[in-house]
């Protein structure tokens, strides 16, 4: 039965990785994560079949979603050769901030599989007070997915008082390769975290992940789309295996030449200033 769900998980991690093990994510959370104000900067983003319609025709690799959004936009993926994340814990901002450096868990693995998903994905803030809360429910969904031949996707966000006092910022290459190793130990198969602000230190977190593909959760839209390449390309270089990208793409009026360009970094190793004015971007 081990040997089925191993080459199940494999199969599945391929139809993110599929063109040469590395992966341009589509990130739509934002609406329960961040509060539909994210979607202000370009209102008719809010729609997720608009938005999903363009991300798959430019070509993403895999789109990430809450299982609502998977329903809503969910015709908007049949056919289309890209693979569906479905995330199963968040918080929303409205909550007292006492419980920000929580997530819980909002849907199941069935549900996920229902809707067709080929990888489930979970957070856990390392260094939170509710970390052993987060690692059960990681746990629990990676057991149970495993168990069934699907990936789990680990959300690893160093986040967490102590981090404060003793590092002073959760981007500190220290804490997130913590993070990262921490998630690789746990199970996980795709591993999404911070940037640590430079290549030589990213990829001491890609080393500590130990052959667990490394994602950039992709952060804030830069005023200039090339400082943003830029960073994809860092990346790219110090042996991480993608980007899963949302404001950088669905807060820009026409998110496909931003998408392009990002795709010829990640899939081709094209230098960013070259990618952008190829795609027209600058
Ligand atoms: O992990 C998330 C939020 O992280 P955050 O609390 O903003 O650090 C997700 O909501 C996003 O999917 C992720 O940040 C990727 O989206 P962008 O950061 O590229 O918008």
């Amino acid at each position: 039965m081990e040997a089925y769900n191993n080459i199940g998980i494999k199969r599945r991690l391929r139809r993110f990785f599929r063109r040469n093990g590395r992966a341009l994510i589509f990130a739509m959370d934002h609406g329960f994560e961040h509060g539909p104000t994210d979607f202000e900067e370009n209102w008719e983003h809010i729609k997720p079949g608009i938005i999903i319609r363009k991300v798959v025709r430019a070509g993403v690799d895999g789109v990430m979603m809450l299982p609502g959004i998977a329903r809503i936009a969910g015709e908007e993926l049949i056919g289309k050769d890209v693979g569906l994340m479905v995330k199963l814990t968040s918080k929303t901002g409205l909550r007292p901030k006492e419980e920000w450096l929580m997530q819980d868990q909002l849907g199941f693995v069935e549900d996920a599989i229902k809707l067709g998903a080929d990888a489930v994905a979970a957070t856990v803030y390392w260094g939170s007070p509710y970390e052993g809360a987060m690692m059960r429910q990681f746990a629990e969904i990676a057991s149970y997915a495993h168990d069934l031949g699907y990936p789990v996707v680990q959300f690893a966000y160093p986040r967490g008082p102590y981090i404060n006092e003793k590092y002073g910022k959760k981007e500190d290459y220290r804490v997130v390769m913590y993070g990262a190793r921490a998630a690789a130990e746990m199970g996980a198969d795709m591993i999404k975290t911070y940037w640590t602000g430079s290549r030589e230190t990213f990829a001491k977190v890609v080393d500590a992940a130990s052959g667990v593909p490394v994602l950039l959760s992709g952060g804030a839209k830069t005023d200039n789309p090339v400082d943003f390449l830029k960073l994809v390309w860092e990346v790219i270089e110090a042996g991480g295996s993608g980007a899963v990208v949302g404001r950088n793409i669905f807060q820009r009026e026409n998110p496909e030449p931003m998408i392009k360009a990002l795709l010829r970094v990640i899939h081709r190793n094209e230098d960013p200033e070259e990618a952008a004015k190829a795609e027209g971007l600058i």
